[in-house]
């Protein structure tokens, strides 16, 4: 890719009269809410995050693997290892479906899929069957040779719940809290500062204009295309420095 085709190609992407193209599809929306409900997990080795959706694609249960209520946390095991199956995590922990089941604000469940970062176990198996769930969209089989697994599958199958592996088309989605900031000019994000890079590009995507504002009085005229513009930039820089 040249220079100007990276240029038009940010400048097409940053239009701000054109719908944005790099929104998240629905699939990939829910799974990432799956995914981020599963950062509330305290499990030191796996966190596991569930989410269920009705024909609206609404969310009407939500979910991570955690202790049950009034289990404290800081108290109950979170190992895997010990001798004694008391001192593990096994027998105590809810699985991020069974709390999405629970936490649902939807009566009837039977339109609904559930959107799950690990395939689910047997036990989560028969709560989603018999909470009417129809599909089962997951990310990650690697306990495919278990045979919990494997009866999940069988229930699955016996019952009618369509099961399907995800394959995202965006292997990684970033969320930044300072990206609110970034169309309003008079809002300047203090924190962190922008690299020359990004200036080029907010002030190319918002202005339509060609010049960069380094601070109060100064601003620096970055030419028609990306290269003049961060030459200009990284210059302007050094100046300052
Ligand atoms: O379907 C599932 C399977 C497992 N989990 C949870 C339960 C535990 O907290 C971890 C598994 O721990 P390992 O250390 O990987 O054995 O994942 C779940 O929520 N849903």
């Amino acid at each position: 890719m040249n220079a100007s085709t990276i240029f038009f190609t940010i400048l097409h992407k940053f239009d701000v009269n054109k719908k944005r193209e790099d929104y998240l599809e629905w699939d990939e929306y829910f799974m990432a809410m799956a995914f981020l409900a599963a950062k509330r997990s305290k499990d030191p080795c796996t966190q596991v995050g569930a989410c269920i959706v009705n024909s609206n694609n609404v969310i009407v249960g939500i979910g991570y693997n955690g202790m049950p209520k009034g289990c404290n946390d800081d108290q109950f095991p979170w190992s895997k290892q010990s001798q004694s199956q008391l001192e593990n995590k096994y027998l105590y922990v809810c699985h991020a479906e069974l709390n999405a089941v629970l936490n649902k604000n939807q009566g009837n469940l039977s339109d609904c899929t559930l959107y799950v970062g690990l395939f689910p176990c047997n036990e989560c198996a028969k709560v989603i069957i018999q909470s009417g769930i129809k599909k089962v969209m997951y990310m990650s089989d690697k306990h495919a040779h278990k045979i919990s697994t494997i009866a999940s599958k069988k229930m699955f199958d016996a019952s009618g719940v369509k099961y399907i592996q995800f394959t995202p088309k965006k292997r990684k989605i970033i969320i930044d809290f300072d990206e609110i900031n970034w169309n309003d000019q008079s809002q300047l994000p203090t924190s962190p500062p922008l690299d020359n890079m990004s200036r080029v590009m907010r002030t190319l995507s918002l202005n339509n204009n060609r010049s960069v504002q380094f601070n109060d009085k100064e601003s620096v005229n970055i030419g028609s295309n990306f290269t003049d513009a961060n030459d200009a930039i990284a210059k302007k820089s050094q100046e300052q420095l």
